[in-house]
This record gives C-alpha cells, sequence and structure tokens, in this order.
C-alpha cells in the first residue's frame, strides 16, 4: 500500500519507518529541509533504540523517501498526520501545523487509484479537532479517521509494530467508516493477525481515548509523589510502599515509580491541554485535580534542592553540582520538559557551578551557545571535584557505575537519587550520603 505521512518528528519519523518495515511503499513529508536530509540519508536525527536499523533498511530498500514536498502524497491510500501539537500560552494544543499540515494536503487529496482513499490523524489533539477537520477533507471525497498513537520514546519502534491496542476514530456514515476500517486492517494486516486488539469507536471517543490515557498515567505518577512526600514526611520508604500496593491487580506496579517527576513533549502539556478542553466544554471543573496532579509534579522537581540545601547547607553558590542526566527519560536524546535540566537551571540560578552529563543528549547540548551550566562528554568528568550528585535520569550508564570510583572522583560524598534508581545500599558503603526521594 502506498501511504503518506506528514511530519517526521519523533512520532511521524518512527511510524513512516515501521509502515515501509510491514512493506509497504511510504513517503513521510516536514518543513524542516535538515531533518528530511538525514532521514533520506538513513540518519535518524534523534536518539531512538532500534530507529536508525529500520530507517536506513526501509530506505535502502527503496520503500521510504521523504520531502518537503507535498505533491509527493498525491495518490498515496492513507495519509498519516503527526505533526506537533504544542503547549500554546493559555496552556490549550497550539493547532496551528495540524491546521498547516491540512492545508498542504488539500491540494493533493482523492487522486488514489487503488480504493478507498483515508486521511489518519496521529497527533494528539483537542476533542472534536477531528470533527471539524472531516469537514475540512470531505470535498476531496477522502474520509478522514483518527488513530492516536500511544508510543513511548525510548520503545518507539517496538510500541509501534506491537501496540498494546490501535483505536480507530470512524465517521458516523456507515458506508465511509466501513470503508476507512478497511483500508486501516489491510494496512495494519500483522499487528492485527499478531492478535493485538483494534477498537472501532467514533471520533470524539478516540480521541479522548488517547488524552484520558495520559492523563491517568501522570496522575498515576503524581500520586505515588505525593505519597514520597508524605513518607519523607513521616520517616517511610516508598518504594516499598509502592512494591506493596501495585500487588493488587487493580492498582498494577508500573508506572509507579518515585521521583523527580513527568516531563516530555506529551504527558505535562497534555494534561494542560486536556484541562483547556474541559473548561472551553464547561465541564473544566471535572478535570480539576489535573491542575493538582500538575501542582505535585512541580513540587517533587523543587524539593530537590530543598534536599540538596538540607545536605550541603542553605547557600549553595559555588558549589559543584553534577547533575547527571538532561533527556526527560533515559534512552532518548529528548529534552522538551526535562526534569533533570531545571534542575539544572535551578541550581545555576542559586549560583551553584553546575555539570550536566547525558549520555544521547550532551553532545546537542554541547553544540547549543549560552548555556549557563557546563555539558561533560563522560560521567568521569561531570564527577570530577562534585560536591554533590543529583541523578535526574535513569540512564543505565548511571545506574551501574561503580559509586567507589565515584567517591574517587568527587569532592564531597553526597548522591541525591532523583530517581530512586541508584543502589543504595553500594552507595552507602562507599562512604556516600545518599538521599533519594520519599526513601527515609
Ligand atoms: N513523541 C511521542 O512519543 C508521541 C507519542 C504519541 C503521540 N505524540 C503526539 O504526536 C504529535 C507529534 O509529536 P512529536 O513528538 O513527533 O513532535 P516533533 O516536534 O518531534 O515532530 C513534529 C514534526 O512536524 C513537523 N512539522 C511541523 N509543521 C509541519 C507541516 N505543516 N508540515 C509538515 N511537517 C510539519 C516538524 O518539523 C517536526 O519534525 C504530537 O501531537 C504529540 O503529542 C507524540
Ligand atoms: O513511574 C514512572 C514512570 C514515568 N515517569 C516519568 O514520566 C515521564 C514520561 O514517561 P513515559 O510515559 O514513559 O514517556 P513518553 O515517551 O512521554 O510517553 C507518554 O506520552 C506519549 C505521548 O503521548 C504516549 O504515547 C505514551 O503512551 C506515554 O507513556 C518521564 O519523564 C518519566 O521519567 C516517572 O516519573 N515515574
Amino acid at each position: 500500500m502506498r501511504i503518506s505521512v506528514i511530519g517526521c518528528g519523533y512520532l511521524g519519523a518512527v511510524h513512516a519507518a515501521s509502515m515501509a518495515e510491514l512493506g509497504h511503499t511510504v513517503v513521510g513529508v516536514d518543513v524542516d529541509a535538515r531533518k528530511v536530509e538525514l532521514l533520506s540519508q538513513g540518519k535518524a536525527p534523534f536518539f531512538e533504540p532500534d530507529f536508525e536499523d529500520v530507517l536506513r533498511r526501509n530506505v535502502d530498500a527503496g520503500r521510504l523517501t521523504f520531502t518537503t514536498d507535498y505533491a509527493a502524497i498525491a495518490g498515496a491510500q492513507v495519509h498519516f498526520i503527526g505533526v506537533g501539537t504544542p503547549q500554546s500560552e493559555t496552556g490549550a494544543a497550539n493547532l496551528t501545523y495540524v491546521n498547516a499540515a491540512i492545508e498542504g494536503m488539500l491540494p493533493h487529496l482523492g487522486q488514489c487509484t487503488d480504493g478507498p482513499e483515508v486521511v489518519a490523524g496521529k497527533s494528539t489533539v483537542p476533542v472534536g479537532t477531528a470533527a471539524r477537520l472531516a469537514e475540512q477533507v470531505a470535498p476531496t471525497g477522502v474520509t478522514l479517521v483518527w488513530n492516536p498513537e500511544f508510543l513511548r520514546e525510548g520503545f518507539a519502534v517496538k510500541d509501534t509494530l506491537d501496540p498494546d491496542r490501535m483505536v480507530y476514530g470512524l465517521p458516523d456514515d456507515e458506508r465511509a467508516a466501513a470503508d476507512a476500517q478497511a483500508v486501516l486492517d489491510e494496512l495494519y494486516r500483522p499487528i492485527i493477525e499478531a492478535g493485538k486488539p483494534r477498537l472501532v469507536m467514533d471520533y470524539q471517543t478516540a480521541e479522548l481515548v488517547k488524552i484520558s490515557a495520559n492523563a491517568f498515567l501522570a496522575t498515576k505518577i503524581s500520586f505515588i509523589n505525593a505519597m514520597a512526600q508524605i513518607c519523607d514526611a513521616a520517616d517511610a520508604d516508598v518504594t516499598a510502599l509502592a512494591g506493596a500496593i501495585g500487588l493488587d491487580d487493580r492498582i498494577g506496579k508500573r508506572f509507579l515509580r518515585a521521583g523527580i517527576g513527568f516531563g516530555g513533549g506529551c504527558l505535562p502539556k497534555d494534561i494542560r491541554a486536556f484541562q483547556a478542553r474541559a473548561n472551553e466544554l464547561g465541564v473544566g471543573e471535572s478535570l480539576g485535580f489535573l491542575a493538582e496532579v500538575d501542582k505535585v509534579n512541580d513540587a517533587v522537581r523543587h524539593s530537590v534542592v530543598d534536599t540538596a540545601r538540607r545536605l550541603l547547607g542553605e547557600d549553595l553558590a559555588g558549589k559543584r553540582v553534577a547533575v547527571l542526566g538532561a533527556a526527560f527519560k533515559p534512552d532518548s536524546d529528548d529534552m522538551r520538559n526535562s526534569p533533570a535540566l531545571d534542575l539544572a537551571q535551578e541550581f545555576t540560578d542559586l549560583s551553584a557551578s553546575v555539570v550536566v552529563m547525558d549520555p544521547a543528549a550532551s553532545p546537542i547540548l554541547a553544540d547549543r551557545e549560552g548555556l549557563p551550566y557546563e555539558i561533560a562528554s563522560s560521567i568521569e568528568a561531570a564527577l570530577n571535584g562534585a560536591d554533590l550528585i543529583v541523578l535526574g535520569t535513569e540512564w543505565k550508564q548511571f545506574t551501574t557505575f561503580d559509586p567507589a570510583k565515584a567517591a574517587e572522583l568527587v569532592a564531597r560524598r553526597i548522591v541525591i537519587d532523583g530517581r530512586n534508581a541508584l543502589p543504595r545500599e553500594d552507595w552507602k558503603a562507599a562512604g556516600f550520603t545518599y538521599a533519594g526521594i520519599g526513601r527515609r
């Protein structure tokens, strides 16, 4: 099947390559010429495990091309929208890029000769967006479906080819819905045949499935982080607490890792966009708890500075702080809304001398001018002479680093484990004062 993917960022580029991996002929369109050039050469413009292999294999096989020219989508049977929907100043989702993508596509739609043609929205949008876009697309005779994406960065290829479930938001028109469903079923056939659930529903519900899933995940993290604060106050251990409550299947073990909170290009903006949309719909109060989720998330980041002051003294000026991590999560170089970088900035604002190290993001940061902190390219360089180590992102390189070696490099043996991911007893045995989040 011939398909196009509009927007080739973390979501779109991975989707394009994964669809090519299923045997389809794919063209990716992006307005960023540099990104298009890299992708066309089979080079990943961002760090994502397994992605570059799949990309290169399919570019080399001639099934996968990239361009800045929308005309290249003409004749394809499915057109995916994967452009960004960042947070606007009001907190609502900024739909400028989605609208521009539709405008760019319109002149080239309706030219498929292989069967019914479909535009499939993947970007995360406010409920009601699909119905509006469907009206815009209708004159071309093409059907719009909403097919939200649930991939996690760090597992993007796996999650695309082996998802927990797929959701099709279909139009009310039964004939158009049946045709569009058949097209998507054909496109995703290997995934469906592997037994992955495919759920069919209306546009609005599909849009809400996506955003409510992220709202639930964010709530789960802030819940455990709120418990961490109670544990700190009551001298209890949140990791033991999470392990115990998580054994109840109704609660579940996953997403109960207390730490410096959630960041990235999705959860923070999505819970704010969800609240903004609920306000517009007159049901803002029902989602009022998401403001608390956001507040807890903010508070846990700041709690690290309080801990640092307790351990190092009120005045952090001139103290050497090594922040391990810059990406918002391990196995990614994505620094959007990064808790680790926020901490680096906060220590810098307090006149500490900050050095940041991240296995994937350090080279990107090193190219940026005017950063207020130093960037190290190795763990050793970051730890050298440090008064305080802060773990901001739980990369394996950090969690398996030998604390005895760290002890030789630092000026003072103090570590704040912002992800509760370091082997605490080993660090203590190496002479470190260890502080986790909610861990006595
Ligand atoms: N990153 C994820 O893990 C993930 C997962 C699920 C859903 N989403 C959602 O997917 C969407 C994209 O997220 P992302 O992380 O890939 O963002 P991103 O910023 O990495 O990528 C967006 C891409 O769209 C391109 N673009 C912007 N305007 C364009 C236009 N008019 N025509 C063509 N290309 C254009 C940009 O140049 C960029 O490459 C968002 O709505 C996000 O919430 C992201
Ligand atoms: O127990 C946990 C789990 C995660 N996090 C943090 O939460 C953030 C988000 O993590 P994760 O959800 O794994 O990463 P994303 O790649 O942002 O994926 C989320 O956002 C995507 C974009 O919408 C969705 O597709 C995914 O399903 C959803 O998990 C990161 O900062 C993590 O460090 C915690 O603090 N504690």
